[in-house]
């Protein structure tokens, strides 16, 4: 497969970085706290997986990202796209900016693909509409260009979408966010519609993605052999927090987090014929605990866990962690006593 189309962004330089983002759903009761003070940072060519049980906010991180929540969401913090802030942008330039900066792949290709425009056309739209100076000449040969790179014969470009298969629409979704050539591209649940064969294509060109453009890739799943394949970097999410976020070889080695090792133990390997669970289910969002939101299912709990936030703490590589068992030197004995009482949650789940 070819390259990628390459940009001018030097390599590593930060193309998106969220800070203290917080996305909370308005539903009549007290609000639900979806994303609660959320930092990330995605450099150029770089390629973070969002990871994390349903329910504890990657779809709204990732919507938030886009500027495309529903309007009972609210929101606070920053979105800063190169440069700028997409978080306090008036509805108008985000919308220009989305799709222009941001791209978006869908779970499902079929419901964004018109299906009565040629594929030809769907990339000249998108063209047309936010690089209005490109001639026509310009825009069949970037879309060719496109094509190409993704593995699809040019000599398809006039074909509609149901004369592709599966995979190959998600491949088109991917290129018509690429070809405006974007900061970011967030990716949510992109494989889960496909077969195993084509996720591993998909995967491929996620992977040939990270290495030849040069803009950041966000990848919401709930697959860790994808998250292992195509990223460089992941970030777990539990409650609305990123509990832990680091690079992808050292996070699966040696999760500083007891969520992300529960989380990697509870993925069905072929070595083992055991399904482990983390007992217990997430915290409900809109009545949020005090401490560390994980300390009821946390088989590590300490007294310190259920009373104060453990903050972040740096880990090797880069990577940062919130957890009281990377900060015991700041606790008096008390504070490290096994936590008495978490049956309770246990019991609650059944
Ligand atoms: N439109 C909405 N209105 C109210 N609450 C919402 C809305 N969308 C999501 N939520 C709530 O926000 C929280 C986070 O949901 P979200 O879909 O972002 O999680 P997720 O990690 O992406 O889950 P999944 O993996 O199942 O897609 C959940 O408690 C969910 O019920």
């Amino acid at each position: 497969m070819s390259a990628v189309p390459q940009q001018a962004t030097a390599p590593g330089a930060p193309r998106i970085a969220v800070r203290d983002l917080r996305i909370w759903y308005g539903t009549g009761g007290a609000p639900v706290r979806a994303v609660d003070g959320v930092d990330l940072t995605i450099n150029a060519g770089q390629t973070v997986a969002l990871v994390g049980e349903s329910g504890c906010g990657k779809t709204t991180l990732g919507r938030g990202i886009l500027g495309m929540l529903p309007p009972s969401a609210a929101v606070d913090g920053e979105v800063v796209v190169d440069g700028v802030d997409l978080a306090h942008l008036p509805p108008r330039r985000l919308r220009a900016m989305r799709g222009l900066r941001i791209g978006l792949v869908f779970q499902e290709p079929m419901t964004r693909l018109d299906p009565l425009m040629r594929i030809g056309d769907h990339f000249d739209e998108v063209l047309r509409t936010h690089r209005p100076k490109m001639s026509r000449a310009e825009r069949e040969r970037e879309s060719v260009a496109m094509l190409r790179s993704l593995g699809i014969p040019p000599s398809r470009i006039r074909q509609y979408p149901h004369e592709f298969s599966g995979g190959m629409r998600q491949r088109i979704m991917i290129g018509l966010a690429l070809v405006l050539r974007p900061a970011v591209i967030v990716a949510d649940e992109p494989t889960t519609a496909l077969d195993v064969l084509v996720e591993a294509q998909i995967v491929e060109i996620l992977a040939e993605l990270r290495r030849n453009a040069d803009c950041g890739l966000l990848l919401i799943t709930h697959n860790l052999g994808i998250v292992a394949k195509a990223a460089d970097r992941v970030a777990v999410m539990y409650a609305g927090h990123i509990v832990e976020e680091g690079e992808v070889d050292r996070v699966f080695s040696e999760p500083a987090h007891p969520y992300t090792r529960e989380l990697l133990r509870s993925t069905i390997s072929l070595d083992t014929s055991d399904l482990h669970y983390i007992p217990g289910s997430p915290p409900d969002l809109s009545a949020p605990l005090s401490g560390c939101l994980f300390h009821p299912r946390c088989p590590d709990a300490m007294r310190v866990c259920q009373s104060r936030d453990p903050g972040q703490t740096a880990t090797a590589g880069g990577g940062r962690v919130s957890c009281w068992l990377h900060r015991l030197d700041e606790l008096e004995p008390a504070d490290r006593e096994p936590l008495p009482d978490r049956e309770i949650s246990v019991a609650d789940e059944a």
